[in-house]
């Protein structure tokens, strides 16, 4: 088990993981990378913060992580002021970062004792063994690091941000690079983390990811938050749906009923049609029920939602550059 309610007292357990408020960094040379940046993590939430490049993700983890000196703001770890309280708020908080910085010629076991001992971690209460479990590489403990894959090696990051038990487990980019199989037993292992309690901060540019894992997504562009939502709620902030269908007929554009055409169908190679349209004003129903009105018989039919992908490009492609 991933103790996360073993300090602070139960009752004293913070409704925010992480809390920044007008978070800002002005880096040597004047690039305002964050620009008075405010959010809540809730605690046991699986955050996505996304953003294109340079948007200022990894400025506002190390700043969590304490790598980086803020310019302005506040930022609390588990109710940790990292002013106040730096060394309580570092232990609230298990970074993976994005580099695969391993000594090659320590083995995972080592590797996690060594990190115990920087953290302080009586050895009889190091879980060495059951934390190499729950990232799957328990049958490596005794292998050096060097002989893992990049798929093992970000598990063994990952297993080495957790030996001090932190209740914030935050992931920069951690798939960078990782092949889809490698990728999916590292997500594996995080979510088994969060359904024990551990609340996930996850930065990463595979949106497709974040909207499979995140319950909660912040989007940041040139270091200002551009959206702060459910993920299902940023999902459903675009009214658009698209029905693609294949007919049983060659059409003619200029022949379709005024009743179809009203829904501006686009004709494709193959019999097919797509037909963009908004639920809130249209049942597919209806559309469906024109396309039968018009004497045609309907093949195959699919319909695709709005993505991630649409809104973060929505909201970040306007103002990009
Ligand atoms: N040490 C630094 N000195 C000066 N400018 C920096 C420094 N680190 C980052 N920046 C700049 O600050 C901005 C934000 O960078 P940051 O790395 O936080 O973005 P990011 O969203 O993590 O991007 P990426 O996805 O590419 O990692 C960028 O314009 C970057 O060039």
């Amino acid at each position: 088990m991933v103790q996360t309610d073993s300090h602070p007292p139960r009752a004293a357990l913070p409704a925010a993981a992480v809390s920044v408020t007008g978070l800002t960094k002005v880096y040597r040379g004047g690039k305002r990378a964050l620009d008075g940046v405010s959010l809540d993590v809730p605690r046991g939430a699986f955050f996505g913060l996304l953003g294109p490049n340079g948007a200022g993700k990894s400025t506002l983890i190390n700043i969590l992580a304490g790598l980086v000196i803020k310019t302005a703001g506040t930022a609390r770890i588990w109710d940790r002021d990292i002013d106040r309280t730096p060394r309580a708020a570092k232990a609230a908080i298990g970074v993976v970062p994005q580099e695969l910085n391993l000594d090659p010629f320590f083995t995972p076991r080592e590797l996690l004792d060594v990190q115990a001992g920087m953290y302080g971690v009586p050895r009889a209460e190091r879980r060495t063994m059951e934390i190499l479990d729950i990232v799957g590489l328990a049958d490596k403990a005794d292998s050096y690091a060097r002989t893992l894959s990049g798929g093992m090696r970000r598990r063994l990051l990952v297993a080495k941000a957790m030996v001090h038990s932190p209740p914030v487990l935050v992931l920069d980019e951690p798939t960078a690079g990782v092949d889809l199989e490698l990728r999916q037993h590292l997500w594996e292992a995080v979510r088994g983390m969060n359904a024990q309690g551990v609340t996930i901060l996850l930065t990463t540019h595979y949106l497709e990811e974040a909207e499979q894992l995140c319950d909660r997504i912040a989007i940041i562009n040139h270091g200002k938050l551009a959206a702060l939502d459910t993920t299902a709620a940023l999902l459903g902030r675009i009214d658009g749906k698209t029905l693609l269908l294949t007919l049983d007929r060659d059409l003619d554009p200029a022949g379709l009923p005024p009743a179809l055409a009203r829904f501006a169908p686009e004709l494709r190679p193959g019999r097919r049609m797509v037909i963009r349209y908004r639920p809130s004003e249209v049942a597919v129903g209806a559309i469906l029920a024109e396309i039968a009105a018009a004497g045609l018989g309907i093949v195959d039919l699919t319909t695709e939602q709005t993505d991630l992908e649409d809104i973060f490009l929505q909201l970040t492609s306007s103002r990009a550059g």
